[in-house]
This record gives structure tokens, sequence and C-alpha cells, in this order.
């Protein structure tokens, strides 16, 4: 989508996010514990972004921050899954829609599959590579296989947004691609929490990079180098060699935030 056009969906200005309540100056409620402080960007309809960021720089935080404000808009696919255990890998994609049903509805799907969100469950299932599991507790299904259950749970939620904190974290390369593909042709817009670059860069196309309680990232995908995501993890012992020709950044040399134009 071409920069200047873009709507807005949500934005933040200048505000500090983090966990649990207190009252500052003036009587302001603020974040008793601030994890991103003076938190400024803006989410665009259309936009796909890739959210990165080491362990424990702000991106559930951020994400849970803007599920918030954005409600029902968004589809939401959470780090530990949220899964059932107990229940069937069937019962756990329905309750993306749990609360569109009755509480009579929901008992009797429970004990009796409905035909219908079966079948579209079935058909989730299927590409999804789940298919033959529908009835199979989820307690019983591999990392990978939860995972894809999770995904199935907000796919089936089918919102105009997606919202994914680490979603492909424990597929392999390959599967992380084709789920990647479906969340993108079910959503206009899109925020993914992840860890790899290489995917950020190739299939997403805005990058919001969090260190140190910042936003230092802020750009189209297309201009941004493996070389300056990698000023993102300082911690890493030793940063994975650029797939481009460009020198790595000096981490001191990137700008606060890379605007828009
Ligand atoms: N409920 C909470 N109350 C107080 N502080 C919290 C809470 N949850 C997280 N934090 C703190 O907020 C900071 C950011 O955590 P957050 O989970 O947003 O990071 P993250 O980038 O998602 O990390 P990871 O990649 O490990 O999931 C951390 O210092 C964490 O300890």
């Amino acid at each position: 989508m071409a920069e200047g056009k873009r709507q807005p969906l949500i934005a933040f200005h200048g505000e500090d996010l983090g966990y649990g309540l207190e009252r500052g100056q003036g009587g302001r409620a603020r974040p008793a514990r601030v994890v991103l402080p003076g938190l400024s960007l803006t989410l665009h309809r259309g936009d796909r972004v890739a959210l990165l960021g080491q362990s424990g720089a702000g991106k559930s935080t951020l994400l849970a921050e803007l599920r918030r404000r954005l409600g029902p808009q968004a589809a939401w696919c959470p780090q530990h899954h949220g899964l059932v255990a107990q229940l069937a890998v069937y019962h756990n994609v329905y309750m993306g829609r749990l609360p569109e049903h009755s509480a009579l509805a929901n008992l009797w799907n429970l004990l009796r599959p409905l035909k219908r969100p079966w079948q579209a469950v079935a058909e989730l299932c299927e590409l999804l590579g789940l298919e033959g599991l529908m009835r199979r507790p989820v307690g019983q299904l591999s990392g990978g296989q939860r995972q894809r259950v999770a995904i199935a749970r907000a796919l089936y939620q089918q919102r105009d947004l997606f919202l994914g904190d680490e979603p492909v974290a424990s597929v392999d390369p390959h599967q992380a691609l084709r789920l990647l593909a479906l969340i993108e042709e079910r959503h206009h817009t899109s925020v993914v929490a992840l860890h790899q670059r290489e995917l950020a860069l190739s299939h997403f196309d805005r990058v919001w990079g969090l260190r140190d309680g910042r936003l230092v990232i802020d750009a189209p995908a297309g201009e941004l180098t493996l070389a300056e995501l990698d000023t993102l993890y300082p911690d890493a012992d030793a940063a994975p060699a650029p797939i481009t020709s460009t020198p790595p950044l000096d981490p001191e040399a990137l700008p606060c935030s890379r605007g828009r134009p």
C-alpha cells in the first residue's frame, strides 16, 4: 500500500504502556510498572507488521494493549496458545467463536458437535495439516501441532485483523511460511511478534523493532537490512551473518524512530 494514503486504525501518542495502575500527578492513571514509556506509533489498515525485539523487550506488552484497544475486530493468537489440553482439537478451535453462541448451543456442541461448525473446523484443520486429529485431545499433540491448533482457532474467529504473539515459533521453516501465508490471505491487517528476522524482511511490509523500552525501528521492511535488525538483539552471542553486502550498523547510529515520509 502506498505510504502516503494509509488509513490509521489505531495510534499511540507518547503513551506509557505497562502493568498495574497507579495515579500520577493530577490524578492521571498510568501503569505502576512502565515497560514502554512514551510510545508513539500508528497501525494502518493494510499493514502487515513484524514485531521484533529480544526477550523481555515488550512485544507481548504492546500486543496486549493493541488487543485491548482493537477489541473484537482482532483475532488473537497468544504466545502460550491458551488451549485446553483435555479437550479435542475440534473443541479448542470452536472456542474461537464461543461468545457468538448461546450457552445452550455451546453446551450441546460440547456433547454432540454441530454439523456446520464441525465442517468449518474440518476445513481449517485440513488447511493446517491437522486432518485426522479433530477428535484428539490437544494434550496428546506435538508442540507444532498445538501451535497450528492455536492458529486454527484464531482463523476460525474470521476477523479482519490478526494479532499473533510468536504464532510460528514452534513450527519448521516450511510450515512457518505456509502459516504466515494463510494469516495474510485471511486478514487485511496483521501484527505478528516473531524472532525470525529473515521472515520479517521477506514476509511483512513493515517492521516495528523494540529495544530497551523504545521503538527504535518503525520502517517499511524493504528499507531495512538484517544487520539493522540484528541491533535489536544486543545480548546475542554472535549476530547471524547478514545476507546483504551492507556493512553492519553501529547500534548507536540507529535513529530513534524510522518514521514514515
Ligand atoms: N504481568 C506483568 N506484570 C509486570 N511486569 C510484567 C508482566 N508481564 C511482563 N512483564 C515485564 O514486562 C517486560 C516486557 O515483557 P514482555 O512479555 O512484553 O516481553 P516480550 O518482548 O514479549 O518477551 P518474550 O519474547 O520473552 O515473550 C519484562 O521485563 C517483563 O518482566
